[in-house]
Order: C-alpha cells, then structure tokens, then sequence
C-alpha cells in the first residue's frame, strides 16, 4: 500500500492496516495496494462508494470511521449513503450524492453519528427500559408502561428476520435506521412569496453542496456604502426551495418511525419567524408517518401482538392547554405518582387508515388559534402538538376514551412521536406595532422557545436535570427529554433581504443545537472556563465546587438555570439593573458576557448566541460600564433571592441550587418553583407580563416624544441657518 512518504506515513499505514484488519475489512484495503491512495484517505473512499459494497461493509466501516475521528486521526466525518441518495433524492441533482458532499459530507451528523451505546438495539429487548432520573428507585411499573416486543415474539418471527419488520422495502438500510442521532438539525428555506417579489427584496441566502448555507447580509459602512457581510453555516442537511414536503419527510422523520417501535419517545419540531414555513412543513410529516407506521402495524407480529396507534391534537395557547379535536375543550395538564404527565380529559382517537388521520388532522387545524402578524395573516399563535402513540394492547374494547392515565386498562405506551408546529418567534422590536393580546401571545412564545432550548440542551449534554419546568411546551414534552429519546429539529427560514436579522437568529439558534449535538463545548472545557468568582458563588452554595469538572459544570449550568428561572418567574426587569463596578478581580468580559447571556435568556431565543459566546468565550476584553443583573460575588445569592416571587417566599433561600438537582418527591414538588399537584398554578405571572408591556409602551412613547422634539430643534435650528446664510 502507498501511503506517507516518510517514516510517520509508514507508521500510519501500519495503524490504518491494523484498523481495517480490526474491523475484517483488510479485504478492501488490498483493493488499493497498488493505486498510491493515501492511506489515511482510504476510509473516506470507501465511505463514498469506491470499494465497500455490502451494506455489512459500510456498517463496519462506518463504525471504523466513528472510531477514527474519536481518536483524532482522521479530522473528518463519514459519509453514509442514506436514503435520500439512494431513493428520495434524485441524485442527478448531485444535491445528495457523495460526488457533491465534498471531502467528506462537512458538517453531516448522518444517521451514523451517534455513538452504538446511545443506539436502541434492534430488537434487542432484553435491554432494560433507561429511566428518568426524577422516577423513584423501583421502575418496574415504569417499564411494564413500555412493553415491547419480546424474545418470545421474536422467536415468533417467521425467520427470525426482524428486518422484515421495518416500512423500508431495503432491509440493508435497517440498521441505518435505528441507527438515528439523538438530535438532527435540518435547516429548510422557503421561496420569496408575493410580497416579497412584489417589493422586489433579494434572495439573500444561497445553499451550496455539503449542507452548507450562506447569508449574504446587506449592511451599510459608516459612510454609507453598501457592501455584503457573508455568513456560512453548515447542518445536518440544507434543504433549499425546490425540496418538496415528501423529500423533507424522508430527510427528518422517516429515520425515526422504526426506533418508535422500541420504546422511544420521538419529537419532531418546527422552528423559526413568523411566516417561514413551519406550518407548511409540519403539516404534511404526521400523514407521512402514520402511512409508515401502520404499514408496519400490519406486520402479523405486530397485529398478534395487539399493537395500535393512537392519535391526540391539542395545542398550547399561552398556558393554556385545548384539545383541538374536541371542541377546544380545555385541558389540564397533571403529574401521576411517578411523575408522568398526564393530559387530563385529552381525546386520544385510534387510527388504522391515513384518510382518517387526515381529517382529524383537518380538523384540529381549523380549531387552531390563529392571528394576523406583520409577516404572516394567518400566523399560528400557539403551539400545536399532534401526537402518535403506539401502544399495546391486550384487549381492545374502547377506541375512544379519555387520557385519564388508566393506560394500563386501555393499552401500555411502546414509543410515540410528537410533532410540534411552533409558533413563530418574533423580535421585541418587531412586536411595537402589535396590539397587546399579540404581544403578550409573542412574549409567552419566546419564553416557551427558550425553555424549549433550554431542554435541547441539557438533553444533548446528557444531564441529570433537564429543565422542562421551564415552559408548558416543555412539561408536556416532559417524556420526549428523559430515556430514550429522538429529536429533530427543522429550522425554517425566510430567505429575503428583509428577514436578514431573523434568518440569523434562527440558524445561531439552530447552530447552537447543532454544536451542541456534535459535543460541542466539553465539559472539561467549560469547566475550565469557569471565572474563579463564578466559582466562589458556587462555593457559598449548599453544594461545593468540586475539581472535577463535570461537577463544576453542572452546578454551573444549575445555578444558571435556576436564576434563569427566576427572572421569568418574576418577568420583571429589577435584576438587570446597575452592577456599574464589577469586581476589581473579575474579569470584565465574563462579567460582560454575563449581561449578554441573561439578556439572551430574557430576551428570547434569538439572543441565544450571545447566550453561547458566555459559556464558551474565556478572553479578557477592556473594562466599560456595565449593566449586569448579576453579580458574580458572594452577595449574588441574596440578588437573586430579593426577587423571588410570593408564592416561592416560603421555600427555603439556600435550596435554589441544591433543589433543582435533588429527585422530586413523589406526586408534588416545589423545586425550581413549579406548583404542586392539585394546587393552583401561581397566577402572577400573566400580571407581571402586563405590566411590563404597560412600562413598555409608555417608555416607546416617551422615546417618541424626545424624538419628535428633537426633530423639532433640528428643523429650527436648520431654519435658522437658512435664515442667516440668506442674510448674510
Ligand atoms: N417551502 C415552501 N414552499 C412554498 N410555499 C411555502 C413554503 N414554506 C412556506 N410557504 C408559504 O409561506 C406562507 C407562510 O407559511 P407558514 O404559515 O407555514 O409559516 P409559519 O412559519 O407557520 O408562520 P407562523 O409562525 O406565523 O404560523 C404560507 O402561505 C405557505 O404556503
């Protein structure tokens, strides 16, 4: 085999020979002994076709690659051949096919991604369902919930070959796909509507091969000369205009609808502005599902089994639960004993057909709060949830009944998928023309985009707590966040000049998950990065700050999380006031970077990259004035305290640490200021949000009125010029 030409080269084509060897594929490498590759190349062109044929092959040689790069011998990613190569996606296009990845499918976390150890076996079902951290010790009620197929149902199998079981007609691509990432994140830009073309704004952002995205961001320089400031992000997959709704199911959902055969709990979402086609694109993926799905249902094993899907569609309005399939029946969301959360009063509907599904579909659509936005007529102003759930049956008698948590009398959930149409984030400054209702529907709406981010995140570093006490949205989806769980992300983006500032904010956002699902900041790095005074506050917690640094961390992001909490339960702007005079040993950035991360978490999702540069920047910069609500020294706790709400007077002060990392307590728990079970909800909050829009607006006003008065003395004082220079 060629390889370097020096002494390291030989000694890589030594490691590279042994790697091929070490997973039987020594077979491929003699393939090129005489060819002169590069053997470190080898592998990547195997990936891409040049070599490995059987699907075994790839497999292997995928899982060599993942081992590769983990060891940092190869700084690339595999390339799989996935589905939309080979069926969906016409690879004429060159769109999806390898020749077009580039060198290695930059930026693909692919279907092969994820490490085998986060992977469901494929029917392997003797694995222990994982449990929830917040479950009590004993799960065995827990994972009675889960039943799924067993090794008697395998051995029931007609041929024992499980793959048979899978809606795919190629059964090399199984073991692709259960071979799912945790979190995908696929970016989906929509066509210029009519307005914009009418306006004639320019289409400003390009999609190139390898899932790379451009930005091309209009911007004036001082003087006022235009010039185009260039954004590049790369995805898991950038899906362009002409990408139809059937190409985008087979990108994002498709992957995941055998995994919810085996006990996971999917969640599929929408994200992005007001009018960028997350409706458009969300709609149509719950009929594609069910048609796979209940193909797989009539697999005789499944129909033995007693297994059938169930559908429910209800939708959050600000904290408000409906059942959209119900005459907009109001819900009311509980937790059971252990700590499962039921929909109380939810209609759950059986559904065997698609032509059923979509006119329930149709239905829950038109029960659907709507309202006008300044991008979108027919904008969604709450959050939509459509649900599918497999469960097992023992004996059917109902096919309507309530979701009251008798689970056990009607079925035992085996996986769901959630699809969720967001509503669309908008700007604070986008929102001055909206009437009030609009704008305390946007503020709700933000909150429960951050809190839904929040979860991403803590979900994606494999935290203990996950904080989806943060949002509605997030404690409906409370179960989509612990075990075995499957996300993905679909980002929808406007591409004209106009929606520029958006657009940004939605790939940062969706940049930020992705980073994030590709391990992103490390632990250890983050750790690393923690100032020493963030470190002292830590300490005057009832916890310690420990050296190691995965404990730092969590108590880091604990701490921040907690005091996140605070501010939205309080939704007041107290804590962002006046912290002129950092400490004198605290280095400014941080304490800068501190500003701009709560005023990322306040200020909705849109600011999370500033949120991002916090964790991550570990630089010094010059001192300015500051603003900061928090004080990174041993007073920051009586801070934080001084603001929390009423209800929460009670708890004990030390505990906003330590409580949110304890288990809750069976059936009720007041850490992280949730409400206890059966007890009212805490009904501040909405007054805090209405008074902060009064202050709002009055300020916007008298922002007008110095305005107006300025423009007054302008107009004068260049009068008075004009004056004098005729004079004179
Ligand atoms: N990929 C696309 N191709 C063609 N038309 C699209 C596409 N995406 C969106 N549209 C059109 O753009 C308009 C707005 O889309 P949609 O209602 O889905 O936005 P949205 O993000 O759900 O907005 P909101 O958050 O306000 O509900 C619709 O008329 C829709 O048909």
């Amino acid at each position: 085999m060629a390889g370097g030409s020096n002494g390291d080269g030989d000694a890589e084509d030594v490691v590279m020979a042994r790697w091929l060897q070490s997973a039987g594929l020594q077979h491929l490498a003699s393939r090129y002994a005489s060819t002169g590759v590069d053997n470190r190349l080898l592998p990547n062109l195997l990936m891409q076709g040049y070599g490995a044929q059987s699907s075994e092959e790839k497999q292997r040689l995928s899982k060599l690659m993942r081992n590769l790069n983990l060891g940092g011998e190869i700084g690339t990613e595999p390339y799989t051949p996935s589905d939309q190569n080979s069926g969906g996606f016409a690879t004429s296009d060159g769109f999806y096919s390898p020749e077009f990845r580039g060198d290695f499918g930059a930026g693909l976390l692919d279907l092969n991604a994820m490490d085998d150890t986060e992977l469901l076996p494929e029917y392997v079902l003797s694995e222990p369902f994982e449990p929830s951290t917040f479950m009590p010790a004993v799960t065995s009620a827990f994972n009675s919930d889960f039943d799924v197929l067993n090794s008697q149902t395998l051995k029931a199998l007609p041929d024992a070959d499980t793959t048979t079981l899978l809606p795919t007609n190629d059964k090399e691509t199984s073991a692709r796909e259960n071979n799912v990432a945790k979190i995908k994140v696929v970016v989906r830009k929509r066509p210029l509507n009519k307005k914009e073309m009418a306006r004639k704004e320019d289409d400003i952002v390009t999609v190139q091969e390898n899932a790379l995205l451009t930005v091309h961001e209009p911007k004036l320089k001082v003087d006022l000369t235009a010039y185009v400031e260039k954004h590049e992000f790369c995805f898991d997959a950038v899906l362009d205009e002409n990408v139809t709704n059937d190409e985008m199911y087979r990108m994002t959902v498709e992957p995941i609808i055998p995994t919810i055969f085996q006990r996971t709990k999917a969640t599929c979402f929408a994200y992005g502005q007001t009018g960028s086609g997350k409706t458009y694109t969300m709609q149509p993926l719950p009929l594609r599902a069910v048609k796979d799905i209940v193909r797989i249902l009539h697999q005789p094993v499944y129909r033995k089994e007693g297994f059938r899907l169930w559908l429910s569609y209800f939708e959050i309005y600000g904290v408000k639960l409906f059942d959209l399939l119900s005459a907009r029946k109001k819900l009311c969301m509980r937790e059971d004993g252990r700590q499962q959360v039921c929909i109380v009063g939810l209609q759950e509907f059986e559904v065997s057909d698609v032509q059923i599904v979509k006119e329930f579909i149709e239905k829950g659509n038109s029960a659907r709060s709507t309202g006008s936005t300044g991008a979108n007529e027919e904008s969604s102003r709450s959050h939509a949830i459509l649900q599918l759930v497999v469960k097992k049956h023992n004996e059917v008698k109902e096919s309507k009944r309530n979701n009251d948590g008798n689970e056990s009398r009607n079925g035992k959930v085996v996986g769901k998928i959630s699809f969720i149409d967001l509503a669309g984030s908008e700007r604070g400054a986008d929102t001055t023309d909206n009437d009030r209702q609009t704008r305390i529907e946007g503020a709700e709406i933000n909150k429960s985009l951050l809190a839904l981010k929040e979860c991403i995140r803590a979900l994606d570093n494999d935290r203990l707590h996950i904080p989806f006490r943060g949002s509605k949205l997030t404690e409906v989806l409370r179960d989509s966040f612990v075990g075995n769980s499957k996300t993905v992300m679909i980002s929808c983006i406007s591409p004209s000049a106009g929606s520029c500032e958006h657009t940004l904010n939605t790939l940062r956002y969706a940049d930020r998950v992705k980073s994030l699902s590709k391990g992103g900041n490390s632990k250890e790095q983050v750790a690393s990065l923690v100032p020493p005074a963030v470190k002292e506050v830590l300490a005057a917690q009832p916890l310690h700050v420990s050296s190691d640094a995965d404990e730092t961390y969590e108590q880091l992001q604990d701490f921040r999380e907690d005091t996140y909490k605070k501010i939205v339960e309080n939704s007041s702007y107290d804590m962002c006031y006046n912290l002129e005079n950092p400490p004198d040993n605290y280095p400014t950035n941080h304490t800068l970077n501190a500003r701009q991360e709560i005023l990322a978490t306040s200020g909705g999702p849109e600011t999370g990259r500033l949120e991002r540069k916090a964790i991550s920047s570990g630089s010094t910069g010059q001192k300015a004035p500051l603003t900061s609500y928090i004080q990174f020294s041993s007073n920051a706790e009586q801070k934080v305290e001084k603001v929390s709400p009423p209800w929460r007077k009670s708890e004990n002060p030390g505990l906003s640490i330590t409580n949110s990392k304890q288990p809750m307590a069976n059936g009720s728990s007041t850490s992280n200021g949730c409400y206890k079970q059966n007890e009212p909800e805490p009904p501040a909050y909405e007054d805090h949000i209405k008074d902060i829009l009064e202050e709002e607006k009055a300020l916007i006003e008298a922002h007008r009125t110095v305005i107006e008065d300025t423009m007054e003395i302008v107009r004068e004082v260049s009068c008075f010029h004009l004056i004098s220079s005729y004079l004179t």
